[in-house]
């Protein structure tokens, strides 16, 4: 936009320029100025300037003129009977008492259901854009794009004689020397995006306001505020007055106007209109008693709370809306300004769209994504209804209050000292956002020291496109705000912006729209596999290489995005279960997570070394020799072969292992299985031998044991009839042969067990007995034992204790005891006589 004329047109200064300072900025500016005037808005309101009242307790409110104005106000059309006409308009008390009004608005968001609340380009009426609005400025592709923040610069008409600034050449401002402190330097010189002049508004809006506000119907949250000193023309510049509507009525007309233009899209507009006032943010759309109770709060990421938010569906119902908050806005008469803002005031126009599609009515069947979005404190919102997606973006008009010097009223001075403190903690936050950009820092930010930053917080952090237009008073008495203020634009124009559109996509739309891709990149991969014969003949080694990273890189997106579909579908498939979700795969739940972290990376490494097997294998086929025209039936046999060969190997890695290797497999397992079985059968049998003669010796033991116990009985017996025997002086040496008999031993006892040992070693013993031996067993021949000692020291030791050393050898030790008897013949002798232990 070109820099406007310095100077008012003298058509337009003879008309009533509205400027009235209460106390001149400069001679010249009061005694020509008006001082007050009657304003209007381009909405038609009859808002007017006047001194309002000093404490939060004469807020303007439920005066007469909030009568007046209620008269104004359209009424409410019945519910629901919009079906083809336009929408009902919002705001009529249902009683025609302010107060009802004010409490109440039927059109409040948390009231309405927003597909009853659309406006497309059907419903908009042409009264509701004006011939104000340049409807045939074509707007660029990049309008409002930019990463920067628009800085234009307003300074506002003077009668001086003098200004103190020089705006000839375009988009530039300086101070003329002699206003500066210092005439050693030269003054500075700021560059804007566009330095305005007059009283028009119209090119204003167009410079500074448009872009940001298609911006925002397009999707973009888009900032629009005005900074500058007190009385330099915020109010002026966003508000306007009857003849020379601001910003925020332009802006709105332009919405209805914009969505005129859109027949592809329907939307859904809410307002909403808050202040802050000494640091405490009240909702103008709230009855004031209960705006001033609870005043708003901001949560998180910049969400307001409780903030009332009205659903507008034309530009009338945007008045009502505007006036109200309008009415309940601080505004006081100061030194410089008759009806001076005594705070920040926060316009937002919510803007919510989606594709053009059949009313709700006509498909009841039709979906809403669950889980797309959350729900708000403000009540419902916009549903992506059919595959349809939703754009939202908030559009935000600000008019700050104005820095001003300390006054002579109290109450002012102490909320002069907020209003300063905020737009310094603002300039603050300009000037770290500046530095942060400029030098690639990330230095911490203080937007929590005031509410105005910490309102803007996201806006400012670059979620959003900002113009700014910063108001001066060129007079000479200025020149120190107007510098301060210049400074503070130049900051600003430093901030780097990203804002984003923001769009909540339906799951149905996103599936449509990777389907679409996949299909694309698809014929992209067989277009180029046709090609690549020819093409790999012409290329060198390494564009080959390149070739097939690219052709890679398309395999890798196709695959990338049949997973983003499997994720889609997967969470629309678990709709019904919120509890676990859906997968494409079963899984294990009740594995624990390592397990199921090993799963996952053993899953993955499959896919991607089955992957990069695909890939090879697509590569060699594409890189496979071409068969010539007149090539013989052999030939192309035996290329055949070779690719359903390659193919097959393909099939193998796409199929996974399991199906094509399990036969070879299943046959080495049934070699293996076959050969083990037998040695284990032979083992097997080895070992039940071995446990049946480990049994037969066990229980012959036992036996032997048995036997050696009656054994040791008999000999202790024997023992002590020999020692009897001797006390009787009857020893060896002197045995004769004798009459006396010794005790027959009792039944079954040592001559049983000695009958049957006599027995069992028949074979091997020959006994020296006499022929009545075996009926006196005292009838020994003694003589050959006399020199022999005791046949308890003869007992070998080893004897005894061969219980506890059982062997296998048990019966080769059975046979050398027996040969060691018959070497002792004596011993011999004496074993084959009862009652006498071996
Ligand atoms: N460009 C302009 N053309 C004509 N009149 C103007 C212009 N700028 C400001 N005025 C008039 O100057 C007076 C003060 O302007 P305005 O109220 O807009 O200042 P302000 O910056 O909003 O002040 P404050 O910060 O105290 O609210 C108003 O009467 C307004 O009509």
């Amino acid at each position: 936009m070109s820099t406007m004329a310095s100077t008012p047109a003298p058509s337009k200064l003879t008309r009533s320029v509205p400027f009235t300072p209460k106390r001149p900025l400069s001679f010249a500016s009061s005694s020509e100025l008006p001082s007050a005037i009657k304003t209007s808005s381009v909405l038609g309101s009859t808002a007017k300037k006047f001194k309002a009242a000093l404490s939060s307790e004469s807020r303007l409110r439920t005066t007469a003129a909030t009568k007046s104005s209620l008269a104004t106000v359209p009424a409410t059309p019945a519910k629901k009977s919009f079906e083809g006409t336009r929408p009902r308009t919002p705001g009529t008390p249902r009683s025609q008492t302010p107060t009802s009004h004010v409490a109440t608005s039927d059109m409040d968001v948390s009231r309405i259901d927003p597909e009853d609340a659309l406006v497309d380009f059907q419903t908009v009426e042409p009264g509701d854009v004006s011939a104000d609005i340049d409807e045939a400025t074509i707007l660029g592709p990049n309008y409002g794009k930019e990463d920067k923040v628009l800085v234009s610069i307003r300074i506002r008409p003077t009668t001086s004689a003098h200004p103190a600034w020089d705006h000839s050449a375009q988009r530039t401002i300086k101070l003329f020397p002699q206003y500066a402190k210092s005439t050693a330097t030269t003054p500075p010189e700021f560059n804007f995006d566009e330095v305005i002049t007059g009283s028009e508004n119209r090119p204003v809006y167009n410079a500074v306001a448009r872009g940001h506000v298609c911006a925002a119907m397009d999707g973009y949250n888009s900032i629009i505020f005005a900074y500058g000193q007190t009385a330099s023309g915020k109010t002026f510049t966003l508000s306007g007055t009857e003849d020379q509507p601001g910003i925020i009525p332009r802006a709105m007309k332009d919405v209805f106007g914009y969505i005129r233009r859109t027949p592809t899209r329907e939307y859904l507009l809410r307002c909403s209109y808050l202040e802050i006032y000494n640091e405490t943010i009240y909702d103008l759309l709230a009855p004031p008693s209960m705006s001033a109770a609870q005043p708003v709060q901001i949560q998180g990421s910049g969400i307001l709370v409780p903030l009332r938010e009205e659903v507008v569906t034309s530009l009338k119902s945007v008045k009502e809306v505007l006036e109200r908050g309008e009415r309940n806005r601080r505004t006081a008469s100061t030194d410089w300004n008759e009806r001076s803002s005594r705070s920040h005031s926060v316009f937002r126009l919510v803007v919510e769209s989606r594709e053009r599609g059949e009313k709700r009515s006509e498909t009841p069947s039709g979906r809403q994504t669950p889980g797309t979005r959350p729900p708000t404190p403000g009540g419902p919102r916009l549903q992506t209804i059919g595959g349809r997606s939703v754009q939202t973006s908030v559009l935000s008009l600000i008019d700050l209050a104005g820095s001003e010097k300390a006054t002579s009223d109290k109450e002012r001075t102490r909320e002069g000292k907020y209003i300063n403190t905020s737009l310094l903690t603002l300039g603050s936050v300009i000037g770290t956002l500046a530095e942060n950009a400029a030098k690639n820092k990330n230095d911490h930010v203080p937007y929590r020291n005031s509410k105005l930053t910490r309102l803007l917080q996201p806006s400012l952090s670059g979620d959003a496109r900002i113009s700014v237009i910063c108001t001066i008073n060129p007079d000479a008495t200025a020149v120190a705000e107007s510098t301060s203020t210049l400074l503070f634009a130049q900051r600003i124009k430093r901030v780097q912006l990203n804002a984003k559109k923001k769009e909540i996509v339906d799951t149905d739309a996103l599936i449509e729209r990777y389907r679409k891709e996949i299909e694309e990149l698809k014929n992209k991969l067989s277009e180029r596999e046709a090609e690549a014969p020819a093409r790999t003949r012409r290329l060198s080694a390494r564009e080959q290489i390149d070739e097939s990273k690219a052709m890679k890189d398309l395999n890798s997106r196709i695959q990338q995005l049949t997973k983003l579909i499997l994720t889609s579908q997967t969470v629309d498939e678990s709709k019904g279960d919120e509890s676990r979700p859906a997968s494409p795969s079963k899984v294990d739940f009740d594995m624990s997570p390592y397990q199921l972290q090993q799963e996952l990376l053993a899953t993955r490494l499959q896919l991607e070394s089955q992957s990069s097997q695909i890939l090879s294998l697509e590569a060699a086929l594409l890189s496979r020799p071409e068969l010539p025209p007149d090539a013989s039936e052999t030939e192309k046999d035996k290329l055949i072969a070779e690719q359903a060969k390659t193919i097959r190997e393909l099939e193998i890695v796409v199929c996974g292992y399991e199906d094509n290797l399990g036969e070879p497999l299943r046959a080495v397992r049934e070699d293996v299985e076959k050969e083990w079985v037998g040695k284990l059968e032979e083992e097997v049998k080895k070992r039940e031998e071995k446990e049946a003669w480990a049994a037969e010796l066990v229980r012959q033991l036992d036996k032997e044991k048995k036997l050696r116990i009656k054994l040791e009985e008999e000999r202790r017996a024997l023992a002590s009839f020999v020692n009897k025997f001797d006390s009787l002086g009857l020893g060896f040496s002197s045995a004769l042969p004798s009459k006396l008999k010794p005790a027959k031993p009792t039944p079954g006892g040592a001559s049983a067990t000695f009958a049957e040992r006599q027995q069992s070693r028949a074979a091997n013993v020959a006994p020296a007995i006499t022929e009545d031996a075996e009926c006196s067993p005292a009838r020994v021949d003694f003589s050959s034992l006399k020199a022999q000692p005791s046949l308890l020291d003869q007992m070998p030791e080893e004897e005894w204790c061969i219980m506890d050393d059982v062997s296998f050898e048990m019966e080769s030790v059975r046979h050398k005891s027996a040969v060691t008897r018959s070497e002792n013949p004596d011993k011999n002798i004496l074993s084959s006589k009862e009652n006498i232990p071996l």
